[in-house]
């Protein structure tokens, strides 16, 4: 094998991938090296990382099918549409989403031969800094091997982090990967964390049937939310059948008889138990910087276990790199993507960027939640006059057309320069309509650019426009 790249990127995941195949366009000589435990059929590691394999796409593929499913069941007959004798197989929907992971990371890899980079399925450890760069060890089912690069990207993402005394065994007790593969709907399905994981990964399995009920430890719903949005969403889901315990502390969990009890306190302090077929556990993920001998290097991880970087994902260490969920900020695919690319043109000698201020979030619950930019509550403790339109999808003629006029979307806009800082929504297709939203942050829009902007007609997202018109109160159709 070659062994003398100008950069070598460990993972390939959404930051990893991207940055290789970045990096290969720029016609400089690539490994990337990944040790995925989510082997292909042939026990081979795969590119795409969690995102791929575990996260993202696995968990979109199942919201589609159970999305399907509950409207046959339950709202079809709003327009007229009878159907009987629906049913659902769970294990047919669980190997439509194999298939769509299957093909994606086929995709990683037609796209690294395409770009020239060399896919190195190995697992990836530093052993010397040399004048010439940094030497690594590659170890595999099918390599053995050192190489050496002028560069490096760490891109080893995150894992998830599981409770002291609460062993996931991903069949009873699962995190993100079990949670994705269950065989048939659990009657009674508990998660631990109402975050994002929790929320999507909740729904799912709510829609098809079982009774889930949520333990979360903050007392408040998603208090990283602008406040309108989770009191929205707490009140929707709610209806929806998910059951909620806030502030709850988990004490026991033990496992028997094909169940598990989760026994806790909740926020009274009153002792509780609950028994469930199948647990989840999502309450948070911790980055992968374990096994890579960074002190060979001497590189140091912070007090928790992150890279500490700096705005254009700079380590301490001249050509070292980390990118994605091993350093700050929020652990999102598209962050570690657009991280990616910025290196990759950073080592080419271009000036890659990332606008850390207008990265996009999004809850792919139903209705999803997505926002861009800074909450109402951030701006209150920052201190910024702020001014706040509101738009109900009630009053917008797609939405009844669609029979879901769930949600709102909600701008908020400097008092002073109209500048737009926020923008929050609710609704069924939240997580498309966002990009205008981010465009406009991207673009340093005003609230006044969005509102003169042409929106066709009828479309759901008229209604950001109706949100920015209504900063001033001059929303039209309200
Ligand atoms: N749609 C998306 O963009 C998407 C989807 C899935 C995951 N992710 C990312 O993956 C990461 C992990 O997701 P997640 O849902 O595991 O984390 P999260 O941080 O979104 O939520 C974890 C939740 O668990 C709670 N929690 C922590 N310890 C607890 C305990 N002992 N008992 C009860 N509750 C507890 C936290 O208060 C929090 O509300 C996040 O950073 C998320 O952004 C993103």
């Amino acid at each position: 094998m070659e062994n003398q790249f100008d950069i070598a990127i460990i993972g390939a995941g959404s930051g990893g991938y991207i940055a290789a195949i970045r990096a290969g366009q720029l016609g400089l000589k690539v490994a990337c090296i990944e040790a995925n435990p989510y082997a292909d059929p042939n026990g081979d590691p795969r590119p795409g990382g969690t995102c791929l394999n575990v996260g993202c796409i696995p968990s979109k593929a199942l919201l589609a099918s159970s999305e399907e499913y509950e409207k046959i069941v339950h709202h079809v007959a709003a327009h007229g549409i009878s159907v009987n004798g629906v049913s659902m197989d769970v294990e047919k929907m669980v190997e439509r989403k194999a298939g769509i992971v299957t093909k994606m990371t086929k995709g990683i890899e037609f796209l690294f031969r395409k770009n020239k980079v060399t896919f190195i399925k190995a697992h990836a450890r530093f052993s010397a800094k040399t004048d010439a760069g940094f030497r690594i060890e590659v170890r595999g089912k099918r390599f053995d091997d050192v190489i050496n690069a002028k560069n490096v990207i760490i891109a080893t993402g995150s894992k998830a982090r599981h409770l002291p005394g609460i062993p996931v065994d991903n069949v009873t007790i699962c995190d993100n990967a079990g949670a994705l593969d269950f065989t048939e709907v659990p009657k009674r399905l508990g998660v631990i964390g109402a975050g994002v994981i929790g929320l999507e990964l909740g729904s799912v399995w709510r829609r098809l049937g079982a009774d889930v009920t949520v333990l979360e430890a903050m007392a408040d719903f998603l208090p990283g939310c602008d406040a309108a949005v989770s009191k929205e969403l707490f009140k929707i889901l709610g209806n929806q059948g998910l059951k909620f315990e806030l502030g709850a502390k988990i004490g026991e969990v033990t496992t028997g008889n094909n169940s598990v009890q989760v026994t806790y306190t909740d926020r009274e302090g009153q002792q509780r138990a609950f028994q469930c077929d199948k647990l989840v556990v999502a309450i948070g993920r911790v980055p992968n910087t374990e096994n890579l001998n960074l002190g060979a290097i001497g590189l140091k991880v912070n007090a928790r276990g992150f890279i500490d970087v700096d705005a254009h994902c700079k380590t301490a260490l001249p050509n070292v790199y980390a990118i994605g969920d091993v350093v700050r900020g929020p652990m999102l695919a598209h962050k570690a993507e657009d991280e990616g690319v910025m290196v990759a043109e950073i080592i080419a000698g271009q000036a890659g960027h990332v606008n850390y201020g207008a990265i996009p979030s999004i809850i792919y619950t139903s209705p999803e939640v997505a926002w861009v930019g800074k909450t109402e509550q951030e701006l209150k403790m920052e201190g910024v006059s702020y001014k706040a339109g509101q738009f109900p999808f009630t009053a917008n003629g797609r939405a009844l057309g669609n029979g879901d006029v769930q949600g709102f979307v909600k701008v908020l806009a400097d008092t002073k320069t109209d500048r737009v800082l926020g923008v929050h929504i609710v609704s069924t297709y939240a997580s498309e309509m966002i990009g205008e939203a981010v465009m406009a942050m991207e673009f340093v829009a005003s609230s006044e650019d969005i509102g003169r902007i042409s929106h066709a007609h009828p479309t759901l997202y008229e209604a950001i426009r109706e949100a920015a018109l209504a900063v001033d109160n001059r929303a039209l159709n309200m």
